[in-house]
């Protein structure tokens, strides 16, 4: 479970989101917004990218005093992940799954799910956009979060894939893992169990009933 008090983001004096009590309960979570609304601002916040002012926790850990165990327990999928152009899937993958704490098995598995193996040596300078995305997707699953935040985890990635990572989903929401979704499309709700979908506004986050869906 997230817990959320009085946390502001602001840019440079510039209020982008401001959220002063919001409870996320484990599930899988929609929020919608308009460009520009602040679901990535939200995002990389929570994930612990971002300085904010107010107190995030998860399980009970809070993201500045307990920032080593709050930072296995969540993990980040980037929109529009941009790495440096020598490092090889391989290399993300090795050094996140080190960090992460993730197991071989699960490293090989991810890898064949996502469809990584035939460019996972090459520079990812060379990637096409929906390689990059599955590199970023399989750093996302990696170890044993609580809370995995998938920022546009659809865009760019072809019909077989968007299946699969359904079915990831799914697998993890099944042992325990709560999910963070962002999509400018509609996901596929016979395939995925939304619990909630959130809308991002005016700086704010209103609770909207997944039946309007
Ligand atoms: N690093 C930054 N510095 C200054 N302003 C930023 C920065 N990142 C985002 N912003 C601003 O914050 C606001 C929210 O941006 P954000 O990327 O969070 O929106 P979003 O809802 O994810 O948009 P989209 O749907 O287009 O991905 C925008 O006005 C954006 O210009």
């Amino acid at each position: 479970m997230i817990v959320i008090k009085n946390l502001k983001k602001s840019y440079g004096g510039h209020l982008v989101i401001q959220v002063p009590d919001l409870v996320l309960s484990n599930g899988i979570h929609w929020f919608k917004g308009a460009n520009g609304s602040g679901k990535t601002t939200f995002f990389r916040t929570l994930a612990g990218m971002l300085p904010f002012e107010g107190e995030i926790t998860l399980g009970g850990m809070d993201i500045r005093r307990d920032h080593v165990s709050y930072r296995l327990g969540i993990n980040y999928g980037e929109a529009e992940p941009d790495y440096p152009e020598f490092l090889t899937a391989n290399d993300l993958i090795q050094f996140v799954a080190a960090a992460k704490k993730a197991t071989a098995s699960d490293v090989s598995k991810l890898i064949d799910t996502l469809g990584i193996g035939p460019f996972l040596f090459q520079p990812t300078g060379t990637y096409s956009s929906g390689m990059l995305k599955k590199t970023s997707l399989a750093l996302a699953f990696l170890g044993n979060p609580k809370v995995i935040i998938l920022d546009e985890p659809l865009i760019t990635i072809d019909d077989a894939t968007v299946l699969k990572v359904y079915e990831l989903v799914r697998d993890y929401h099944a042992s325990g893992v709560t999910f963070l979704l962002s999509s400018h499309q509609d996901f596929m709700f016979e395939k995925l169990p939304i619990q909630t979908v959130f809308r991002v506004e005016n700086q704010l986050i209103h609770q909207e009933s997944v039946s309007e869906h």
